[in-house]
C-alpha cells in the first residue's frame, strides 16, 4: 500500500506585479477612484496536484521561472498558495536560502537555540547536537558574536549546519550546493549524500543538472509556466524534458 507523505492538491500561487513606477499622489486617487488597477495578477502556480510518497526522491524540473521554487516554497510551509492545499506528514527540512531566517542581533550560539526552538526541538536535545552543529559549521571562535557581524557564508554554513544536524522526514533541496568556500561545499555534498540515500526520507530535488537527477530521483513532475505538464517515473520524464527544450 502507498503511503502518502504530501498531498499537493489544486495549489495556484499568485504574485501582484506593479504595472507601473512612481506616480503622483493625486493620479493615485484618481485610480483609486475609477478603480482602475495598479497590480497585475501573475500565477506563478496554477491547479498543481499531485502527491508523493515515503522514501520518494522527487525532481522538480522546469526552466527558468517555471515555478520550481514557488512550488517548494509552498510546501516546506514557508509561503501561503493562494488557492489550494499542501499536506505533509512528519518533520519536513527545508534546505532553501540558508542564510536567513536568523535573528542578527543575536549571537550564533543563541540564534542555534532559536533555530532549534522553531524547528520543535527542545533546548535538551539542542544542547546534545551542539557541539556537532558549531564544529561542523567551523564558528567555535565567533560563538558569542552576533550574527549581523557574521559573512554570508558564514551564516549559510551555521543554517546549513543546523537544518542537516535533524533527521528529516521529508527533506526539500534547491539546487542547494552552493553553500559556502569549496571545502565547505564538499562536506555539506557528502552530509547531503549521506541524507538522501537514508531510504525513509523522502527527498524533493530542484536541480539543473539532469545527470544529478537521474543519479539521485526515481520520480520527476515537469513544470511549464506554473502548469503541471507530467509526472512520473523520472527516466519518462526526463526523455520529455529533453525532447522539449
Ligand atoms: N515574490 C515574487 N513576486 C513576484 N513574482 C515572483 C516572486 N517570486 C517569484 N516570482 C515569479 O514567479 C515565477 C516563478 O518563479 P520561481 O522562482 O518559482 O521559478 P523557478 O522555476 O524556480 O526558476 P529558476 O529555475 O530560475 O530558479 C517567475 O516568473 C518569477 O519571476
Amino acid at each position: 500500500m502507498s503511503d502518502k507523505v504530501i498531498t499537493v492538491n489544486d495549489v495556484s500561487v499568485r504574485f501582484n506585479l506593479k504595472k507601473q513606477g512612481k506616480i503622483s499622489l493625486k493620479n493615485y486617487f484618481k485610480n483609486l477612484k475609477n478603480r482602475e488597477l495598479m497590480f497585475q495578477e501573475f500565477w506563478a502556480l496554477q491547479n498543481i496536484t499531485f502527491d508523493v510518497n515515503k522514501g520518494d526522491r522527487l525532481a522538480i524540473l522546469g526552466l527558468n521561472g517555471a515555478g520550481k521554487s514557488t512550488l517548494l516554497k509552498v510546501i516546506a510551509g514557508v509561503m501561503k498558495p493562494s488557492k489550494g492545499s499542501v499536506e505533509t506528514k512528519g518533520r519536513v527540512v527545508p534546505l532553501l536560502e540558508l542564510s536567513s531566517g536568523f535573528d542578527k542581533r543575536y549571537t550564533g550560539r543563541e540564534n542555534i537555540f532559536l533555530r532549534g526552538a522553531t524547528l520543535g526541538f527542545s533546548t535538551k536535545y539542542m544542547e546534545e547536537r551542539f557541539d556537532e552543529i558549531v564544529d561542523f559549521a567551523e564558528i567555535r571562535k565567533f560563538l558569542n558574536v552576533p550574527v549581523s557581524n557574521y559573512s554570508s557564508g558564514m551564516r549559510a554554513r551555521l543554517g546549513f549546519s543546523i537544518s542537516t544536524m535533524v533527521n528529516p522526514d521529508i527533506l526539500i533541496l534547491d539546487e542547494v550546493l552552493s553553500v559556502g568556500d569549496a571545502k565547505f561545499r564538499k562536506k555539506s555534498f557528502k552530509k547531503m549524500m549521506g541524507m538522501i540515500e537514508n531510504k525513509d526520507t523522502t527527498v524533493l530535488f530542484v536541480s539543473h543538472s539532469i545527470k544529478q537527477v537521474e543519479k539521485l530521483c526515481n520520480k520527476a513532475i515537469l513544470l511549464e509556466n506554473g502548469n503541471l505538464k507530467m509526472s512520473g517515473d523520472v527516466k519518462e520524464v526526463v526523455k520529455v524534458y529533453k525532447e522539449k527544450y
